[in-house]
């Protein structure tokens, strides 16, 4: 192998930094060149990159972001668009690409792979929803923003009685929803995943305040409802203020946790190493805390549930 290319893509996820920082030094290291294409796959199909070698990507392991930036690319989900990608990679004579990013961006790595390019994914979205993985580069860092986020709402619902729903990101994701709720003791969380009525949430909400506990959390994925909708029909039916915060693009920006740092520095080093051993087809992320390759197209195409033990003690602690 000589020569690769790596593109960032999808939704913007903090970690991705690391891993471009990560895939450029692995193949220096081993002696083999690396251009990074910008805008994700429109930079590919375009013709558009830059060269990375060990220094050029000094400085970026701690920023949010990608130095590649990031886009969602029409062009590539066309058939004509992947095939003048396909040309782009074998007229700069590259061994293979790395493709970071999530579930759509992977679906389409997959495809450019059936072109015959060799390709590794590094799993990378803050929506944690590729199959196969514990977890994904930048969804650490989001759950820790809506944690910081979702304690300080918890001051202000305290200190007015009020009932508080607050939206965070998933796109057909309860994870972020689901951990955030966890680590700060929210009441109620709503997911996607998790069937629930809205009125038994009014009666459970209607039974609380009557026994003078007014002020709640409600934790509510993205892909759930909307908070605003809720938080009026609440404020609507019963005795109690509520707001709606939605917590929005802060999830998906600043500097990455140590998780997010370690886990895009071991998965853009593995996703160099497996292209270099002739893997192809997979997507580099870790499970049970190991690294793993996993098949591209049952990462893409499986539902990454919600994790059951979780589940079970939100419902045992959230009483
Ligand atoms: N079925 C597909 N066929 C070809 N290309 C695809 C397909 N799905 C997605 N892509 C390409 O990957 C890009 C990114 O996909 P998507 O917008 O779903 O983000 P993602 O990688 O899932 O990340 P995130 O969900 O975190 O935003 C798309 O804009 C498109 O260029
Ligand atoms: O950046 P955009 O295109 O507005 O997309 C927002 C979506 O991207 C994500 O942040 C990551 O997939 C989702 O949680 C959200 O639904
Ligand atoms: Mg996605």
């Amino acid at each position: 192998m000589k020569r690769i290319g790596l593109l960032t893509s999808g939704g913007d996820a903090s970690g991705m930094n690391a891993a471009i920082r990560a895939v450029a030094r692995t193949a220096a290291s081993m002696g083999v060149e690396a251009v990074g294409f910008e805008r994700g796959y429109d930079g590919l199909v375009s013709n558009t990159w830059i060269e990375l070698n060990a220094r050029s990507v000094s400085g970026i392991l701690e920023l949010g972001g990608t130095m590649l930036k990031s886009a969602r690319s029409e062009l590539f989900r066309t058939e004509e668009g992947r095939k003048q990608a396909a040309l782009v990679v074998q007229e700069n004579r590259l061994d293979g690409m790395v493709i970071i990013g999530g579930n759509g961006s992977q679906t389409g790595g997959y495809l450019l792979g059936q072109l015959g390019v060799p390709v590794v994914g590094v799993a990378s979205t803050i929506d944690n929803d590729l199959y196969g993985f514990d977890y994904t580069i930048g969804f650490d860092t989001a759950v820790n923003i809506a944690i910081d986020a979702i304690d300080r709402i918890r001051d202000v619902a305290e200190s007015h009685d009020r009932v508080f729903v607050v939206e965070v990101m998933g796109r057909d994701n309860g994870s972020i929803a689901l951990e955030a709720a966890l680590a700060t003791g929210a009441d109620i969380v709503l997911t996607p995943e998790l069937p629930f009525s809205i009125p038994e949430l009014i009666t459970r909400l209607h039974d609380d305040v009557m026994a003078h506990k007014k002020h709640h959390i409600i934790v509510m994925a993205e892909g759930a409802g909307h908070a605003e909708e809720l938080s009026h029909y609440i404020s609507a039916n019963l005795p109690v203020e509520c707001r709606a915060t939605v917590l929005g693009y802060v999830q998906r920006g600043g500097s990455p946790t140590r998780f997010d740092r370690i886990l895009a520095s071991t998965s853009g080093e593995a996703a160099v190493v497996a292209l270099n051993e002739g893997h192809s087809g997979v997507v580099a992320g870790t499970r049970d805390g190991h690294i793993v390759l996993q098949e591209t197209l049952e990462a893409v195409t499986r539902r990454n549930l919600l994790k059951p033990e979780l589940v079970e003690l939100l419902k045992r602690v959230s009483i």
